[in-house]
């Protein structure tokens, strides 16, 4: 359905049972992500920002309530996760805190592992993998393996990772958490430029209030839930 945001998420739950009871790690979370967006998750350690983005990305079910993208509700409590795989990997790149790059695979490898998986010829794949090297400034470094590269340059690595298959979301938890801050507001400002150049739907959760500037939105979340009245900067 065009004109429909690209990520949206209705009324999201995700309790657990626990021995010391009932724990609302997502308790009711709306939110409409549209194409270009990029938006900040903010919030304090154990608020839900994590779980948020695990159901956001397909890789848990809720509790309750639902996932939809571009108009097309994909994921509920009752969806089975192994049939969304194909809709998480096609539609969805994601990037961690750590780069968990392959060990063994140079940088350009890393990449276009991903998409000879989905079929691209190698020479294709590692063509592309290139240019998304060079639009990160690291098409140098594309014949290193991890090992040889700073932090700043896997993460970097991990982005393209991402991009490869040009995802229309993008979700990142805490991406800049083990870089010093210039190669975290490095790291940032390439997400800033994809939403803004591919169009790409942009969650990035951060704790680096430095970063707030570059998002269009910045959501706060408490107690499983998204702050009324600090939704919005
Ligand atoms: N599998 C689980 N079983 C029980 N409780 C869980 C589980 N996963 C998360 N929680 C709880 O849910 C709450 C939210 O966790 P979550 O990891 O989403 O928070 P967060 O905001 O990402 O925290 P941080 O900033 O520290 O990463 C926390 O109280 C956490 O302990």
């Amino acid at each position: 359905m065009s004109g429909a945001p690209v990520l949206s998420v209705r009324s999201l739950s995700r309790h657990y049972a626990t021995g010391g009871g009932l724990v609302r790690a997502l308790d009711g979370v709306s939110l409409d992500v549209a194409a270009g967006e990029l938006v900040g998750i903010f919030g304090p350690s154990g608020s839900g920002k994590s779980t948020f983005l695990m159901l956001a990305g397909l890789l848990e079910n809720p509790t309750s309530g639902e996932v939809w993208l571009a108009g097309e509700r994909v994921s509920h409590a009752d969806a089975d996760l192994d049939s969304l795989r194909e809709i998480r990997r096609k539609r969805i790149g994601f990037v961690f805190q750590k780069a968990n790059l392959i060990p063994f695979l140079s940088a350009v490898e890393n990449i276009a592992l991903g998409l000879e998986l989905a079929d691209v010829a190698p020479a294709d794949a590692h063509a592309h993998g290139r240019r998304l090297l060079a639009a990160l400034d690291l098409v140098h470094r594309a014949d290193h393996l991890p090992a040889k590269l700073s932090g700043g340059e896997q993460q970097r690595v991990a982005v393209a990772r991402a991009l490869a298959n040009a995802p229309p979301l993008i979700l990142a938890d805490e991406p800049t958490a083990a870089l010093d801050s210039v190669r975290g507001r490095q790291v940032m400002e390439i997400f800033r430029r994809i939403a803004g150049t591919r169009g790409a739907a942009v969650l990035v959760i951060t704790h680096d209030p430095r970063s707030t500037d570059l998002f269009d939105r910045i959501v706060h979340f408490e107690d499983g839930r998204i702050c009324v009245g600090k939704v919005d900067r």
